[in-house]
Formats: structure tokens, sequence, C-alpha cells
């Protein structure tokens, strides 16, 4: 597993202010896009792209531009949805795929309750969304699914992550994969409860209320 750790004051500065429990869900809506377009810059840097010549006013050149297949970006419902508009703003032609998953509170067992993903995903990069990666049961269940549909190249974009759930997701994919994640900040721990510390709570809840 590659892990990256956004090192930078702006995803630091706009993490506080998400961390902090007066903030509500429209500014929390806001500052989860904004942050995943800075992790978006690092999650693509191994965006397939191939040459392609174009005419400038002054001459013809060879540039790239984004390879076939397009991309697959997959929103983990509901909180990676916070994410998807960020997302795709930065890769504007990729298809998106849902995965609807829940984990349970009691279990701490992610329970898929949506599933809409293409059936063939061979050759095709995917970008897996969601804001907490805490035990890494979800983000397990979600590199299954599409890896059963083939996909080799698949990237983690999370707000924030656990060690103890990074650990999981590395004993249980490491093998199988060489998946690559993008956090924003690995928080200290998981609570009792199996929620991040210091966190920012219930990430679902916090965009989108309490149901
Ligand atoms: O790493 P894990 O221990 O599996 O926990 C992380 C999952 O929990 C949250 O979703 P939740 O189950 O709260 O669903 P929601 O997005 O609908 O709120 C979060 O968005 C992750 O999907
Ligand atoms: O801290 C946590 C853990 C799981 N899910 C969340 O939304 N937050
Ligand atoms: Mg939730």
């Amino acid at each position: 597993m590659r892990l990256h750790v956004a090192d930078h004051p702006l995803v630091a500065h706009k993490l506080t202010v998400l961390r902090d429990e007066r903030t509500a869900s429209p500014t929390f809506r806001l500052l989860v896009d904004e942050l995943v377009t800075l992790l978006a810059y690092e999650a693509t840097r191994d965006v397939r792209v191939e040459p392609h010549e174009i005419t400038t006013p002054v001459t013809t050149t060879t540039g790239v531009r984004l390879a076939e297949p397009r991309p697959l970006v997959v929103p983990i419902l509901r909180a990676g949805l916070g994410m998807l508009e960020g997302m795709t703003r930065l890769l504007p032609t990729a298809e998106v795929g849902f995965l609807g998953m829940q984990r349970d509170e009691q279990t701490l067992e992610a329970i898929t309750y949506a599933n809409r993903l293409p059936d063939d995903l061979t050759g095709r990069q995917v970008f897996l969304l969601d804001p907490m990666l805490a035990t890494g049961g979800t983000l397990v269940a979600a590199i299954d699914y599409v890896m059963e549909r083939g996909a080799r190249d698949v990237t983690a974009v999370c707000l924030l992550a656990a060690p103890e759930g990074l650990r999981v997701v590395q004993d249980a994919v490491g093998e199988r994969l060489d998946v690559h994640v993008v956090v924003a900040s690995v928080d200290e721990r998981l609570n009792e409860n199996a929620y991040i510390v210091p966190g920012l709570g219930d990430a679902g809840d916090r965009l989108y209320g309490v149901v």
C-alpha cells in the first residue's frame, strides 16, 4: 500500500475548521469540496495519459490527453457523495459508479445497500471516495468489489484515516494489490466506538444530517 499524507498548510487549515464541532453543514460541505480538490491533485498524479498532437497559434506540438478507458470515480455513499463534485471538477470526463455502504455500529461490519458499478473494470483506474477510513472494513469491502470486476489500479481518497484502519487495509489487500491511499491526515487512533480521534465525528451526519 502506498500512503500519501497531504502536507500543506491550506489542507491543515481547512481540516481544522472541518473538525470544529461548531462548523455547520453548509460550511462543512464547502470545506469537504475544497479539500478534495487539493487531494485530487495528488491522487491523480499517476492518471494515465497518451500523446496528443495539437496546433497552437504558433506551431504544432505534442501534448497529452487522458487515455482511454476513462477513469472511474466511485463515491461510497453517503459521506463519499460529498467528495464527488470536487473530484470530477479535476476529472470531468471520468465515469461515476456508486457504492452505498453503511457500517453496522454494533458489529462494525460494512453492509452494502447499493452497488452500481460497471461489470468490467479491466484496465480502468478507479478512485474510491470516502472521507473516513476508521476500522478499514468499508474500504476493504469496496476494494474487493472493484477487484472482483478486474480493477488493478485503485486509489482511495480519504480525508481522515486511523492507523488501525490503514493496517487493516494493508493486511487485507497488500498482497493482492498495490493500493494507493491519499489522505489529508492520519489521526491518532480509534476510540471505544471505533470513531477516529480527534476526528470530526460522523462525516455523513455532518454533511447531510442525522437519519
Ligand atoms: O472504516 P470503517 O470502520 O468501515 O468506517 C468508515 C465508514 O463509516 C462512515 O460511513 P457510515 O457507515 O457512517 O455511513 P454514512 O456515510 O451513510 O454516514 C464513513 O463514511 C465510512 O464509509
Ligand atoms: O470517526 C468516524 C468513524 C466512522 N465513520 C465516521 O463518519 N466517523
Ligand atoms: Mg455515517
